[in-house]
């Protein structure tokens, strides 16, 4: 899959763009604040709906502007996909794909896969539980709609029980037909995430070891109250307590992945170099099973990579990006020097960008196939 071009109004601080890519790689650089992070998220929001970095809709207008509107035209193994999306303040937004509006924005996800590397991703290894079980259905929602499916009825049937749980109801069978369903959902998203981590799991090892050239030790394990009991057991058990606290305590959506570096939680142990390469090992592990399982390959964005890398790490991710397997790729850094190390090492056409001031200006000079 390839975005052929992409146009943009009033999105954050770019107020017009019309960007025709290249099928292969794309490079953008510009001083800190220019807007390639907010052309990044632009694309990310036609995959998936929503910035990557949780803008509220309102933020992601221009500031003194009413309306945003992208268009994306791609081209998915041999045919033409055109997304458009308009977001207005105060109103509801319309998402179309070839001129027809969804009726439910889920239908649209998994349609265009995206995986996406940021510095924001730092806050899977800092921040709380729920970042890590994102992370986990965002890619499986892109495989499996089922699986979407399952956590749209999973988190309804979770929000009915504790509004129960808050209104100190005590009639019991109320509860029993809520964690049934919780239950019968919870269990596919318990499943589904097990052998997701079990999948990533060799190819993140094999890429963090080609990154860091040596044999640190990484690994990744799901943590889930399932594995030793059903759900709907733990709900039954559960329940007095879940009615002094007033919120559901047992279930999928307390779940976790705890992520080790030599056999301790990254989060406590890793400096900052090393928690990047996680993420990016990581991220390019998210890659390569969305490309084995999928009808398409993935675009990969990759924002601002390179900080906080030694120079051996980065030559490392540079071959392995100007190499085969990976499609379209787009790349910012604020200067450069990486981006040319990137075009010098590469034998496909590609196309450089400098970003300034939100606006987006390709390099002639430099916009050749080689
Ligand atoms: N709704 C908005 N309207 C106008 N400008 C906005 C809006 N939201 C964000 N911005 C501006 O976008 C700019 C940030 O752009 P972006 O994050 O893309 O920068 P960047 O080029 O990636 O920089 P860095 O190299 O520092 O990461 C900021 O100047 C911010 O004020």
């Amino acid at each position: 899959m390839i975005l052929k071009r992409l146009s943009i109004l009033n999105y954050k601080n770019i107020r017009q763009a019309e960007v025709a890519f290249s099928p292969k790689m794309n490079c953008f650089f510009g001083n800190n604040g220019m807007g390639k992070t907010n052309l990044l998220d632009a694309i990310h929001y036609l995959s998936f709906c929503k910035s990557y970095l949780n803008t509220p809709e309102s933020l992601l207008v221009t500031t003194d502007e009413e309306l945003c509107v992208l268009q994306g035209a791609y081209l998915y193994e041999g045919r033409d996909e055109d997304i458009f999306c308009s977001i207005r303040r105060k109103s509801r937004k319309q998402f179309k794909r070839n001129k027809k509006e969804y009726d439910k924005l889920s239908d649209h996800i998994g349609l265009l896969p995206l995986v996406m590397v940021s510095p924001a991703d730092s806050e899977l290894i800092q921040g709380g539980s729920d970042e890590r079980r994102k992370f986990l259905d965002m890619i499986i929602s892109q495989q499996d709609k089922n699986y979407l499916h399952a956590l749209i009825q999973y988190n309804k049937a979770l929000m009915q029980r504790n509004v129960l749980l808050k209104n100190q109801v005590t009639d019991y069978s109320l509860f029993e037909v809520l964690e049934m369903q919780m239950e019968l959902y919870g269990s596919k998203i318990y499943k589904d995430r097990v052998r997701l981590v079990e999948e990533l799991t060799p190819l993140f090892n094999s890429y963090y070891q080609t990154i860091c050239s040596s044999s640190e030790c990484v690994g990744l394990t799901y943590i889930s109250q399932l594995s030793d009991c059903g759900l709907a057991e733990l709900l039954q058990q559960s329940r007095e307590r879940d009615r002094y606290l007033g919120y559901t305590s047992s279930g999928v959506h307390k779940d976790d992945l705890e992520m080790t570096l030599s056999g301790q939680l990254i989060r406590r142990v890793g400096s900052q170099g090393q928690n990047k390469t996680f993420l990016i090992a990581l991220k390019l592990a998210q890659f390569a099973l969305l490309a084995k399982k999928g009808n398409t390959l993935p675009v990969l964005l990759l924002d601002d990579i390179f900080d906080k890398l030694d120079a051996s790490r980065v030559e490392q991710i540079i071959k392995l990006v100007s190499g085969e397997g990976f499609g379209q790729i787009f790349i910012t850094d604020t200067n450069r020097k990486y981006l040319d190390e990137i075009l010098a090492a590469m034998d496909h056409a590609y196309c450089l960008f400098k970003v300034e001031q939100g606006e987006v200006c390709p390099l002639e000079e430099d916009n050749e196939t080689k």
